[in-house]
């Protein structure tokens, strides 16, 4: 399944090529980081939300997509930067049976 991240990645990669009124990525691109930024911001708290009204008995799905849209305008940043999903999965990976505790323990002090 984590496909899909390197294959959109490669289509996110091709819109910075195309006109900004062909593809919402283009536009995106177009409107600089922040904008990008911005739309990570806000998708962030529409999952937030979404996630407490799951939590209260609201459809799951909502929760899903909005958890969809937060991912691929992170997807969207990093591509920006010239970043692809692999490094971000290998350190999941890398971490992937470290207790958390340890983990947070073993990073460098700046990193939060
Ligand atoms: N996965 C997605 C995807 N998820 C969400 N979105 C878009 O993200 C936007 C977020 O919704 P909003 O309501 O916040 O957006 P908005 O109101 O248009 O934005 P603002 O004007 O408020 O900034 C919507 O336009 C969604 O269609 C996506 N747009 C594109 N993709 C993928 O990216 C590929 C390239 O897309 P294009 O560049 O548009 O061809 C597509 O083939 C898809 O695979």
């Amino acid at each position: 399944m984590s496909d899909v991240l390197t294959r959109l990645h490669q289509v996110l990669d091709a819109r910075k090529d195309a006109e900004p009124s062909s593809s919402y990525v283009a536009s995106l691109y177009h409107k600089g980081l922040n904008k990008i930024l911005e739309k990570v911001g806000e998708e962030a708290v529409e999952a937030i939300l979404a996630a407490r009204d799951t939590e209260a008995g609201g459809d799951p799905q909502a929760l899903i997509n909005e958890t969809a849209d937060l991912w691929f305008h992170t997807l969207v940043m990093l591509a920006k930067l010239n970043i692809g999903p692999e490094p971000v999965l290998a350190e999941l990976e890398r971490r992937f049976g470290l207790s958390g505790h340890d983990e947070k323990a073993a990073r460098p002090s700046q990193d939060t």
